[in-house]
């Protein structure tokens, strides 16, 4: 059975929108794990309500911890957390969640018991391989290569060698746990370069900030010191990433649109969308005066197509290639073959649904052509990809006809999105 077609709304004039956003998935989920790993109780305010994070959430209550919403907006949750005994016999259910699928292994190799992982069809063709590796290597039983497995601790955590190319994740799920193994970890990757390293440097940002003590200073090697995690009072930006369909918004209609509280400082990968979307035609900047932290973005109405090396900010990948899809130049995306592990296989889905459309997207060994071409009326299947339906309304906003299959899917980061699109596209 296919699921609900959405006719994305076609832009009738220049945008004009103030649009807040909810926090950061990446933030949320390992402010919530750091939090169950930590030494007391703690609060994560403003954190993301959205699929991924409830899976975060049901993962640590299973391990033992105690999560309590304390206020509700719409800036987010406020979770009071409080870390219990590791305790075995869990289930988890991962989703299609690359968070949580590799950042709880490593903390469930603690409990007291065998804990079960599963997670969404797709899920399981996620790579899992080289976490579940260094876990065995560490001293975990593990039943399999990917989802579903069981993993039975306990580990003393020492030094592993793992090639992480495939995904920045089996880094950050190390690290993040390291510091409760009784020797610390010290991880060495040994392939082709690791991507997202944004990421990986939240982890450790979020560490150090936790009182953990971590040696980055080698490339590709990083050693985590045995220690007590702090507990923390702390609040969650909003999420930069999920900001990148409705500021291409303002560069496909030629309009201007403002992200509140961007951070001046921050790990996300979403700040680049700055640099990004300057290449791209748009104008970006801060307004006049300085007191605040909004981003501004304006646009044209023409796009430029780019030339980008995505393997830092790969998430970026799908909005940018719809943006591509209606520029009026010839784009390069590359750096980014581990799309291929991610919510689906993104190169494939964006070289298909671009095409179906009627545009010129061809598929390379690391990236996407993406050739100027009038686009048409049609479907746009999101591949249960929060981030392939996003692509989908950037497009639907200047080409009339275009239905995204299964937009409910933007749930797993962003359950609001519909009613923010509507938004911004309704300020008059
Ligand atoms: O650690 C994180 O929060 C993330 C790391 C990145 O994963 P990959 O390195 O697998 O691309 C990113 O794409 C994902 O959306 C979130
Ligand atoms: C790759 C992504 O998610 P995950 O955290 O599931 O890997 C993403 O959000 O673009």
């Amino acid at each position: 059975m296919s699921a609900p077609l959405w006719p994305a709304p076609t832009a009738t004039g220049p945008v004009a929108a103030t649009v807040p956003l909810p926090g950061s998935k990446s933030v949320t989920n390992r402010a919530l794990l750091l939090a169950a790993l930590a030494d007391g109780p703690g609060v994560v305010r403003q954190a993301l309500r959205s699929r991924d994070a409830d899976l975060m959430v049901s993962a640590l209550r299973a391990l033992g911890a105690t999560l309590v919403p304390t206020r509700e907006s719409a800036a987010g949750v406020d979770w009071e957390v409080t870390p219990g005994p590791i305790r075995g016999g869990a289930s988890i259910d991962a989703g299609l969640a690359g968070t949580v699928m590799r950042f709880v292994p490593p903390m469930a190799a603690l409990a007291d018991g065998p804990v079960f992982f599963d997670g969404d069809p797709h899920a399981r063709k996620r790579p899992m391989g080289p976490i579940l590796d260094a876990l065995r290597s560490l001293g975990a039983r593990i039943d399999n290569d990917a989802l579903p497995f069981t993993i039975t601790g306990p580990l003393a955590g020492g030094e592993v060698t793992l090639d992480a190319s495939g995904s920045s994740q089996f880094v950050s799920g190390l690290l993040l746990t390291a510091a409760r193994f009784e020797k610390g970890i010290t991880i060495r990757h040994v392939g082709p370069p690791v991507p997202s390293q944004p990421h990986i440097e939240m982890t450790i940002e979020m560490l150090r900030a936790a009182g953990v003590t971590v040696d980055d200073s080698e490339r590709d090697l990083w050693r985590v010191e045995p220690g007590p995690i702090a507990a923390r009072d702390l609040t969650v930006e909003p999420d930069l990433s999920n900001a990148a369909p409705f500021l291409a918004a303002a560069l496909v209609t030629g309009g201007t649109v403002t992200i509140p509280g961007w951070p001046v400082h921050t790990t996300q990968a979403g700040d680049a969308l700055r640099g990004l979307l300057t290449t791209m035609g748009a104008t970006v900047g801060r307004p006049p005066g300085g007191t605040t932290t909004d981003l501004v973005v304006s646009g044209t109405g023409e796009i430029t197509g780019i030339d980008a090396d995505l393997h830092e900010v790969g998430e970026l990948t799908p909005a940018i290639a719809a943006l591509a899809a209606l520029a009026t130049t010839p784009s390069r995306i590359r750096g980014v073959s581990h799309l291929r592990g991610h919510e689906t296989d993104r190169l494939a889905a964006l070289a298909t649904e671009i095409n179906r459309l009627g545009g010129d997207a061809e598929e390379t060994e690391d990236g996407l052509l993406i050739r100027p071409r009038p686009l048409h009326a049609g479907t746009f299947h999101s591949y249960d990809d929060h981030r392939m339906a996003t692509a989908g309304a950037v497009i639907g906003l200047a080409v009339p006809g275009v239905e995204v299959e299964n937009i409910a899917t933007t749930a797993k980061t962003l359950p609001e999105f519909v009613q923010m699109w509507t938004a911004m596209l309704d300020t008059p």
